[in-house]
C-alpha cells in the first residue's frame, strides 16, 4: 500500500517505522504547513499533523479522491463540517482520538462502567490526563472521547477544566515531559473511589492502530471509526 504522511513529527516518524515494516510504501511526507504538496502515487493518506493544519489536509484528501485517517486532535469543532463534506465528496474518512487497541478497550470499560454507575448519584466523577509537554491541545481528545460517553450517564451538564466548575466533569490535564499519554476515569465517593486508568508505554500502539485503520479502509466509502475497524462497541 502506498501511504502519504500528512505530518511527519512524533507520530509521522512512528507510522512510518511500523507501515514499512508491515510492507507498506511511503510516498509521500508531509513536514510542515509552509510545505506544499500533490497528492500523487498514494492509496491512502494518515494526518497526524496539528489542529490549525488538519481540516484543510483532510479536505485536499476529498478534493482528490484519497481516503483519509486522521489522528490529530483539537480540531473537534469543525467535525460535524468534516462528515458534511466528506459525504458531499463522496469520500472515504476516519477519525480516532486514539488509535491503540487498548485505548479502544478501555473506551468499552468506560462506557460499560458508566452505564452502571448511572444511578449512583453520592459518587463525585472526576478525569486526569497526562501528556507531554509539546502537546498544543488540552484536555486531550482521548480525554474528551472518555468524558463525552461518562456525560450521558451523569449528573454533569458539560465536562470543563476549570475545577471551580462543580456542576461539570472536572479534566484535569497535566503536562510532563515525555509522557506518551496517560488517562484515568475516578468515581469518589464518602465511603469508597472506584478507577479506571490507562497507560501507554510509547507511541507505537497508536502508529499500529492507524496503519491497520489504513489498511482496512482502502477500497471503502463513507465515514468510519476505530469501532468499525476493530468491530468493537
Ligand atoms: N489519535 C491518536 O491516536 C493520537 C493522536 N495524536 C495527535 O496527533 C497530532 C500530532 O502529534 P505529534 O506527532 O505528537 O505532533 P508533532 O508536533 O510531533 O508533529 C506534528 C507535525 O505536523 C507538522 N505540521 C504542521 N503543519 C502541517 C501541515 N499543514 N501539514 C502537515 N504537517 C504539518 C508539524 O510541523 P511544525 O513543527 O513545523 O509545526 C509537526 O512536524 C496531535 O494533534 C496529537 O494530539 C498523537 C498521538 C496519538
Ligand atoms: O498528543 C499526543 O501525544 C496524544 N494525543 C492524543 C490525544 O489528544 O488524546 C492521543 C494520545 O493520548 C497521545
Amino acid at each position: 500500500m502506498k501511504i502519504g504522511l500528512l505530518g511527519y513529527g512524533k507520530m509521522g516518524k512512528t507510522i512510518e517505522q511500523i507501515a514499512l515494516h508491515r510492507q507498506h510504501d511511503i510516498t509521500l511526507k508531509v513536514e510542515k504547513d509552509t510545505d506544499s504538496y500533490a497528492l500523487e502515487n498514494i492509496d491512502v493518506a494518515i494526518d497526524f499533523s496539528t489542529p490549525d493544519a488538519a481540516v484543510a489536509n483532510i479536505t485536499k484528501c476529498f478534493n482528490h479522491n484519497i481516503p483519509v485517517i486522521s489522528g490529530t486532535t483539537g480540531w473537534l469543532d469543525h467535525y460535524d463540517d468534516v462528515v458534511a463534506l466528506c459525504k458531499e465528496k463522496n469520500g472515504t474518512f476516519l477519525y480516532a482520538s486514539n488509535f491503540s487497541l487498548g485505548v479502544n478497550i478501555f473506551f468499552e470499560l468506560n462506557k460499560t462502567l458508566s452505564k452502571l454507575m448511572k444511578n449512583l448519584p453520592e459518587y463525585d466523577i472526576s478525569m486526569e490526563e497526562i501528556h507531554h509537554t509539546e502537546k498544543l491541545d488540552a484536555p486531550s481528545g482521548t480525554a474528551i472521547t472518555l468524558a463525552e460517553e461518562i456525560l450521558k450517564n451523569s449528573k454533569y451538564g458539560s465536562w470543563t477544566l476549570d475545577a471551580a466548575k462543580l456542576n461539570d466533569l472536572h479534566i484535569h490535564s497535566k503536562r510532563i515531559d515525555k509522557v506518551p499519554g496517560t488517562h484515568q476515569v475516578v468515581y469518589n465517593s464518602s465511603v469508597d473511589t472506584i478507577e479506571i486508568k490507562h497507560t501507554a508505554h510509547n507511541r507505537d500502539g497508536f502508529a499500529l492502530g492507524a496503519v491497520i485503520a489504513a489498511e482496512w479502509i482502502v477500497g471503502k466509502k463513507g465515514v468510519f471509526s476505530m469501532k468499525d475497524v476493530l468491530n468493537i462497541g
